[in-house]
């Protein structure tokens, strides 16, 4: 039976399988032991013994005590844990210990293990979360007019540069419907005024609930999203900002930023909070700027930074590097 985009009515062209990552319903498709920024993502038939299944990424926050290293690898090792790749910090001003650890672990179910890591948490007052090293995450992408992000992160995740399962591209313009239909990406163009914010925003909620998606982007999606959206997205969404925050927050930093005269303009990503931009921070960078340049010049040579800015964000916060510390990040890349 033909599958009817909700919004655009077209039909949906059968998914190619061109991603080389396995959506989290069909659990094939791991990458081999190559530094992560050199990882290609391939098929699991050209991997030799290593059981990619097996693999876990383990994320945990919890009061700073002495032997938590220990403690942490001792369990794992207890249950025949092989620990692949592992980072800690403490941070000394909240007095809260941080670590990721990845690890194989053949010998054990994996409702088996998270019962024993949650009687572990408990001893220890660590909240943790687990997630399988091959599983994607699904991802629902959202854009207004400037398509630059949009277009970086589809090209990426073809390229298998992105563990991510891009579900929906949502946008209250059509521009970007054909480069969608490109990636056989279903479209959902939701206008939005302040006449029909809140039902725009019910509607964005109900797919990304159908899509189950674990990650939205604001692809440089342009609308401000209600207190109530951003409470449900908490942790979740991932904002490009097109400047060095906290200078020029709000909808027009490049016009601030020539205003101002600043010799160096820049991109922030980071998580979405009711509080305009002043979510999270997880990666930002700089470009020079000089007197000759118009606020044209500058959106310009913004657009590769702010492309690179949020791609890098994504994939740390797909590969579960970033983990809240309060109103921070910590970042194990
Ligand atoms: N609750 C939040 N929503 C959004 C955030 C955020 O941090 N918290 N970031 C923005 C993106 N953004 C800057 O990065 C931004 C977008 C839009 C505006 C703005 O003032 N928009 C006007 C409408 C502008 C238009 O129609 O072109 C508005 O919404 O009234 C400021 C900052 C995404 N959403």
């Amino acid at each position: 039976m033909k599958r009817i985009c909700s919004s655009s009515r077209l039909p949906c062209r059968p998914r190619t399988t061109a991603r080389s990552y396995a959506s989290t319903s069909s659990a094939e498709g791991p990458c081999r032991r190559r530094p992560t920024s050199q990882r290609r993502y391939r098929p699991a038939a050209t991997i030799g013994a290593y059981d990619p299944n097996s693999s876990y990424i383990l994320t945990l926050s919890c009061p700073d005590r002495v032997g938590l290293v220990h403690a942490v690898s001792g369990f794992l090792a207890e249950r025949n844990g092989n620990i692949e790749e592992a980072a800690q910090y403490n941070d000394k001003a909240t007095g809260l210990f941080f670590m990721r650890v990845q690890f194989a672990c053949e010998s054990i179910e994996l409702a088996t293990l998270k019962d024993d890591l949650s009687a572990f948490a408990e001893k220890y007052d660590i909240r943790w979360s687990l997630h399988a090293t091959i599983a994607a995450m699904k991802t629902v992408l959202m854009v207004s007019r400037e398509g630059h992000c949009l277009n970086d992160l589809l090209f990426r995740w073809k390229s298998g540069l992105l563990p991510i399962d891009i579900r929906a591209i949502i946008s209250n313009h059509r521009d970007f419907y054909q480069l969608a239909a490109s990636y056989n990406i279903p479209f959902h163009h939701i206008p939005v005024s302040a006449a029909t914010k809140a039902q725009a925003e019910a509607r964005q909620f109900e797919i990304i609930e159908a899509e189950g998606a674990e990650l939205v982007v604001l692809a440089r999606y342009m609308q401000v999203l209600s207190d109530d959206l951003c409470r449900k997205l908490a942790g979740r969404a991932i904002n490009i900002h097109h400047s060095f925050l906290p200078s020029f927050k709000g909808a027009k930093p490049y016009y601030q930023a020539h205003d101002r005269g600043v010799k160096l303009i820049g991109a922030t990503a980071h998580y979405v909070t009711a509080d305009l931009d002043e979510g999270p921070i997880i990666e930002q960078d700089v470009a020079r700027a000089s007197h000759s340049d118009t606020v044209e010049d500058l959106t310009a040579r913004g657009r590769d930074t702010e492309s690179q800015v949020l791609a890098r964000a994504v994939k740390w916060h797909s590969e579960h590097r970033v983990l809240m510390n309060g109103h921070k990040t910590v970042i194990f890349k």
